[in-house]
């Protein structure tokens, strides 16, 4: 494995690496000659299962960085994946890509999105992975952040909440630059089924969930608007009963999601690997967006400051991580609701003694 290369190229053939400078004229040669490595952006993506191949894969799409490097266990998966990704080069941005099971290739990453160990069976919840997820997390955060000490880590490994919080203590980083993908990925999928009920563009919606990404999350329905207009009067001509009823269903649906797809076809992978890419641009490129995202949140919205929990809040995200979090006027159902998400969290973690 030693001897093996780590990328492909023409050089690993032997052939010279400057000849490419010879085809083009010789004027530009002091531009072609110019070092950009410290310009470049850098992503590693930790477990290259169906959500971190997702997640690489949404993210060359992207356009939004210069390297990205893949950390496994298996090298051949690690190198066929690589080799399989870096064959898209005639379509897509131009991206180094490398592969391996040592650390040293993610030295310098600006963001590392941990997304092994392992995914719910059927039956299972995703707090159920937590024993073995965190096993895992021991000795992987710690390796990200002796190679790039200044990089923003991203958890999408589930329970994410938890794990994120784990990350955080493990990490010693502070606060703003560990985050968690959370329920960026059920507000996407409820504002798909309010956009299917209403038949409107699902861009147009403006809906939250927020709290645990599990069970217990909590659909923000007071703040829920399409095109600027409120849905709560959106509906008005149908009766409030029924709205309920249906706006129930929504987020029992939103809910329910995952095991569905995990039902269907073992696992979910395309809508987190849209995520988390947009979460990376959004990070990356400072756009100072708002998205629900697992973030220290003891002292929001009613959440004791003693309730050392991550859940997810909507948030403005930049180049330093989370920026801020959104000040909603939640109702008093609401409130109960993330409040008692956030309980439920923090008798998790007091289970682990960490
Ligand atoms: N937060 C979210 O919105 C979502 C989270 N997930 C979670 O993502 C995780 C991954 O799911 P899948 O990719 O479907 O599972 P998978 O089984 O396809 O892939 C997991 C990968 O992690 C790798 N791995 C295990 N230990 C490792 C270590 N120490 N270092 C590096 N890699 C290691 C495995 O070799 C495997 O390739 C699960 O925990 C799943 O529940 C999945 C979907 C959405
Ligand atoms: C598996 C998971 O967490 C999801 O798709 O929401």
């Amino acid at each position: 494995m030693g001897d093996m290369k780590k990328t492909s190229s023409l050089a690993d053939l032997g052939v010279d690496a400057d000849i490419g400078k010879s085809i083009f004229k010789n004027i530009y040669h002091a531009v072609m000659d110019t070092p950009t490595k410290s310009y470049t952006t850098k992503i590693t993506i930790v477990g290259v299962g169906n959500v971190g191949m997702a997640i690489a894969h949404t993210i060359l799409t992207q356009d939004i960085v210069e390297e990205l490097a893949l950390i496994g266990t298996n090298f051949d998966k690690l190198q066929g994946e690589m080799l399989d990704l870096q064959h898209v080069a005639a379509f897509l941005p131009r991206v180094q890509i490398q592969a391996d099971t040592d650390y040293a290739i993610t030295a310098r990453s600006n963001l590392c999105i941990i997304a092994a160990g392992s995914r719910q069976n059927p039956r299972e919840s995703r707090l159920d992975l937590l024993q073995h997820n965190l096993k895992i997390f021991t000795s992987i955060v710690p390796k990200l952040v002796e190679k790039s000490p200044g990089c923003l880590l991203l958890v999408v490994t589930n329970p994410v909440d938890v794990l994120t919080y784990i990350t955080w203590k493990l990490s010693g980083f502070p606060p703003n630059r560990v985050i968690g993908s959370g329920t960026n990925l059920d507000s996407s999928r409820f504002r798909f089924l309010l956009a299917d009920y209403l038949n409107v563009n699902a861009q147009d919606v403006q809906a939250y969930m927020v709290g645990e990404h599990g069970d217990s999350s909590v659909a923000l329905w007071s703040s829920i608007s399409v095109g600027g207009v409120p849905i709560l009067s959106f509906v008005t001509n149908k009766s409030e009963e029924f709205e309920q009823q249906v706006l129930e269903n929504i987020r029992k649906k939103v809910v329910h999601s995952a095991y569905e797809v995990i039902r269907l076809k073992g696992y979910t992978s395309w809508a987190v690997g849209y995520s988390v890419a947009n979460l990376a641009r959004s990070l990356l490129r400072d756009q100072r967006k708002i998205h629900p995202v697992s973030l220290l949140s003891k002292g929001f919205y009613g959440i004791g400051d003693d309730i050392e929990v991550f859940l997810s809040l909507p948030a403005m995200l930049g180049r330093s991580g989370v920026l801020s979090v959104a000040q909603i006027t939640l109702t008093d159902v609401e409130k109960e609701r993330l409040q008692n998400s956030a309980k439920i969290l923090w008798e998790i973690q007091r289970q682990l003694n960490i």
